[in-house]
């Protein structure tokens, strides 16, 4: 049966059509939207101040008899009251304008409360446009008062009426769906007193008692969602890789031709993956790294475990210049096998893209190696078993799973990501992933050497990277992305690019490089980067997606200010890929504790997880996170830089419940497999 607190607010009397509507634009349609439609702050009123006290410019509530009214029409259609009250210490006025209500319910002797700003005219204490208590009249004094988020229409109280009559004349106890056992062993309030608690807190200690409840359901929802996702989609038995001894010697004899030696990080990642490969279970992990750590090679080696065992395997890149460099990488790697491996990407040209699909069909092609091309539905794989995604930017949640679903359930899955996550946020963007983590570089890397420089100053960072191509090094310049327009944006890589061509780097070989550009072009200034025939490349942000260079070791980056901190980060380790000291350079304009803040973090760490919580911290979740969708916008309380012990324990909570019963059939769980079918879909937005 349907419950009545999923029936649409206008079951509540004073709500016709019309209000409706403005409820409806705050996203309010059912009687439980309204109560989740939680106050933005409060303001406690429940102390009274005697006259005398009253500092002056405070928000005070006050109360006395009144002593005489007095009433002005100034203009036409214009009423101002002033009462004068008294409450044996001193008298104050009370200006109100234009309301008949109250104009009706002045008596004198009477006793009235209110609240307002005290003002002092003429030495005496003034409240204008307070808000009034009578006896019978709904409380704005001698409580704390929420203040909700409004839409024009709508005031706070109509909002703080409405709920009342919920509260007053249905059943909010319905709403749990956490078992007494379990709130005790959370130590959670009961939802209905939460709800009761976050609109009317009789207490400031029962606002933090009903927003740990709240919070903790909006963390515990979305991860037991993701984690039901990830229950969900393996369900089928996947492919069991072969983990003879015939097959481990051939991994360590592939790993020993390697160039170098892995670091333990990559070793313990390696591991992971290649038992989870060698299980019936579908493998689906993340790999988190730095920038720099590594994480191409775990992917070879992945990859390599699946050749051998007689299977395809596809690497999806976001760009074609990653794609390239991947392919070119993977050959050179794989030279001493007889994998065959190819290239398909938006520019394959149509007569090599049918000789990849026929390839891949009938199974001559062993590693492909493309962009968004290979999800094509005319590409179909002979026996695929392994596929990587390097993700370099975060996709949502929900748009893996479509991934997912619309390929092959069964394979083995590796996503790979360079953009560090703080480790206790990251189960909440990846919750339907398992994750492990390189958090060591190689060895032998020389840190980047950070400077942040005033723009008035650039000349001489101009002076020091000359320095530096002098070495026989190569340069990185990058634009900021003008939010506004990416055409701006062009544009002023463009202007930068004139100017830095006729001034400080004539005679040097400057190249350009910027989104608009088609794939071909990109890739043949890249190739000529790569190859050392170009000293300075000027770039928008394109670069920041994992391009190798190791002779690059300057990167500059204009308007520094303007990137997020793990975007800095991310720019940055273009360079200090290989052998030389590298530096970075951020050319910042503006003067603010913020900026200067910013920029410190910068120059004095070097570790992305470390800083991409200070820049969690700093931006906070929204712009954090940027737009995409990852249930995070849709959160109403809960903010995952402040509620990191919460998190921690519904992430520990949803663990316990999802070993016992990850199909959630057991009884005490099924109202909670109720409330997250209801409320998942809300919050991934
Ligand atoms: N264990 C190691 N020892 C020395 N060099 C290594 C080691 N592992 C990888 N490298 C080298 O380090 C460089 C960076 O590796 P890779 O491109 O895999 O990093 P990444 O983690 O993918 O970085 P990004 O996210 O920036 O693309 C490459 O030139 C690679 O050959």
């Amino acid at each position: 049966m349907k419950s009545r607190l999923d029936l649409e607010i206008d079951i509540i009397p004073g709500i016709g059509p019309k209000k409706k509507t403005v409820y409806n634009n705050l996203g309010i349609k059912t009687i439980k939207d309204l109560l989740m439609h939680y106050p933005m702050r409060y303001e406690d009123r429940r102390h009274f101040k005697k006259i005398a006290d009253v500092h002056f410019e405070e928000k005070v509530c006050i109360e006395g008899k009144i002593i005489s009214v007095d009433l002005k029409k100034p203009k036409k259609n214009m009423v101002i009251l002033r009462i004068c009250i008294y409450d044996n210490t001193q008298k104050a006025f009370l200006t109100v304008f234009n309301n008949p209500y109250i104009q009706s319910q002045l008596t004198i002797g009477r006793t009235i409360k209110a609240y307002g700003t005290a003002k002092r005219i003429n030495g005496i204490c003034n409240l204008s446009a307070p808000e009034i208590d009578f006896d019978n009249y709904s409380k704005k004094t001698g409580i704390i008062y929420p203040v909700y988020p409004l839409t024009r229409g709508l005031f706070n109280d109509e909002i703080i009426k409405s709920i009342k009559w919920v509260l007053q004349s249905l059943n909010i106890k319905e709403l749990e769906y956490l078992n007494s056992k379990y709130r005790q062993q959370l130590r959670l309030c009961e939802l209905d007193d939460a709800i009761k608690n976050i609109h009317f807190p009789k207490d400031p200690l029962l606002i933090k008692v009903a927003k740990f409840r709240l919070v903790f359901d909006e963390f515990f929802l979305l991860n037991i969602g993701l984690s039901s996702i990830k229950h969900g989609l393996v369900k089928e038995p996947g492919i069991k890789h072969e983990s003879s001894e015939e097959t481990k010697s051939k991994i360590e004899a592939f790993v020993e031709e390697l160039p170098f030696e892995l670091t333990k990080a990559q070793s313990k990642v390696m591991q992971e993956i290649t038992r989870d490969m060698a299980s019936h279970k579908p493998m689906q992990r993340l790999v988190q790294g730095d920038v720099g750590s590594g994480k191409t090679v775990i992917a070879m080696i992945a990859a390599y475990y699946a050749y051998i065992n007689g299977y395809q395997c596809a690497l999806m890149a976001p760009t074609e210049i990653l794609a390239k460099q991947h392919y070119n990488n993977f050959l050179d790697i794989f030279k001493n096998t007889n994998a065959e491996i190819r290239l398909l990407t938006g520019s394959t040209t149509a007569k090599n893209k049918r000789i990849v699909y026929e390839e891949l069909l009938n199974g001559s092609c062993d590693i492909v190696i493309g962009t968004h091309a290979l999800i094509e539905d005319k590409v179909k794989f002979n026996n695929l078993s392994l596929v990587i995604t390097d993700e370099q930017h975060r996709f949502g949640v929900r748009q893996r799973s479509k991934l997912l679903l619309k390929n092959h359930l069964t394979v083995d899955m590796l996503v790979m990501t360079a953009t560090p996550i703080p480790r206790t946020l990251a189960f909440i963007l990846h919750g339907d992933l398992d994750i492990s983590v390189i958090d060591q570089m190689p060895s032998g890397r020389k840190p980047i050497k950070t400077f942040a420089s005033k723009k008035q100053e650039a000349n001489k960072v101009y002076d020091f990277a000359k320095q530096e191509i002098a070495l026989g090094r190569q340069i990185y310049i990058v634009c900021p992305l003008i939010e506004e327009s990416e055409n701006l944006d062009i544009q002023a890589a463009n202007e930068l690019f004139e100017t830095l061509s006729e001034s400080v780097f004539k005679g040097y070989k400057l190249a350009l490089l910027h989104g608009k550009m088609k794939a071909q072009e990109k890739q043949e200034i890249m190739d000529a980067f790569s190859s050392g025939r170009i000293d300075v490349l000027i770039s928008t942000t394109v670069i920041e997606v994992g391009v190798n260079v190791p002779n690059s070791s300057v990167m500059i980056i204009q308007d520094a200010q303007r990137f997020g901190l793990s975007q800095l980060h991310q720019l940055r380790g273009r360079v200090g890929r290989g052998e030389y000291q590298s530096y970075c350079v951020l050319l910042y304009e503006g003067k603010n504790k913020y900026i200067e803040q910013r920029m410190k973090i910068m120059q004095n760490s070097n570790d992305g997880f470390e800083i991409s919580q200070k820049d969690l911290e700093l931006r906070g979740p929204g712009e954090y996170f940027g737009t995409r969708q990852h249930g995070l916008d849709n959160f109403k309380l809960a903010d995952i830089s402040k509620h990191i012990s919460i998190l921690n324990l519904a992430k520990a909570f949803v663990d316990e419940v999802m070993n016992e019963d990850p199909e959630l059939k057991n009884e005490e769980n099924k109202a909670i497999k109720i409330e997250l079918d209801k409320r998942f879909n809300k919050l991934m937005g």
